[in-house]
């Protein structure tokens, strides 16, 4: 008996989703409906990327998943916690768990390749010893390992964007979001950085992608959920960008 026991408490926590959509609704101040009775979940290492015409509601989803903005109605749980529960002294620690990298990098432009990535673990209150541990690993990681000691205005576009996945990712989050992690790059370095997504979700991390790349959809073959006008029209195993349009 015991052993049955074990073994359904093993599949249900397999089953949990790190992230779950139950009828989500927002609706902004100004009355823009923009997301509209959305329900999924997403497991422990998925892949998926969210695709959807411009204002079809995927920066929405991001800053939901994020506790930036709360929905009008229907529930949202990430890592297992109601986010509608989360109290505001809470709110903090509860992104930190989240690794997050945007379009535009949002690097610290007066410190240092080494010290962007060294003040993410210092916010945690990380020890100095194991941050000199941690911080050289991910840039390794990361081909940084040169570029320790550039500022992200001496760095390439897709470098910047490999120092803001060592930020996300110095923490070991178990959830990595990227919002459109390659607008601002040339294909050679978007591909670049869609290695190191999948690299990343290898190791373990459910890795969420809102994207226009129709290309790096399509040639991925991962999980695509589709957005339009706020309603969630597809959602599909291997998927590509068909329905975004
Ligand atoms: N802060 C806000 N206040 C009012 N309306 C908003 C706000 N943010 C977004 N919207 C509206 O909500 C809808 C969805 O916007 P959202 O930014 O989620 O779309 P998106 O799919 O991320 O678009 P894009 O691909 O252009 O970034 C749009 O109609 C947009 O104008």
């Amino acid at each position: 008996m015991a052993f049955s026991y074990n073994i359904s408490k093993h599949l249900s926590e397999l089953e949990t989703p790190v992230i779950r959509f139950d009828q989500v609704t927002k609706t902004y101040n100004t009355g823009t409906t923009a997301l509209s009775n959305v329900n999924f979940q997403i497991f422990k290492g998925e892949f998926v990327f969210i695709v959807g015409s411009s204002g079809s509601g995927k920066s929405t989803l991001i800053k939901l998943m994020l506790k930036e903005i709360s929905p009008t109605s229907g529930r949202i749980f990430v890592n297992r916690r109601d986010l509608s529960r989360l109290r505001r002294s809470q709110i903090a620690k509860y992104r930190r768990g989240v690794g997050v990298v945007f379009q535009s990098f949002r690097l610290l432009k007066d410190r240092n390749v080494y010290e962007n990535v060294a003040f993410a673990q210092r916010v945690i209150e990380i020890p100095a010893s194991q941050i000199k541990k941690n911080v050289p690993a991910i840039l390794s990681v990361m081909g940084l390992a040169d570029k320790h000691n550039s500022l992200p205005g001496e760095l390439s576009g897709g470098e910047q964007q490999r120092v803001a996945l060592a930020r996300a990712l110095v923490n070991n989050p178990a959830i990595l979001l990227a919002d459109e992690p390659t607008g601002n790059l040339d294909p050679k370095n978007s591909m670049e950085i869609m290695n190191l997504l999948e690299e990343i979700n290898k190791r373990g991390t459910t890795v969420v992608v809102v994207t226009h790349n129709k290309e790096i959809v399509d040639m991925m073959q991962k999980r695509v959920i589709t957005m339009n006008k706020g309603i969630l029209i597809s959602d599909e195993q291997k998927g590509g960008y068909t329905h975004a349009n």
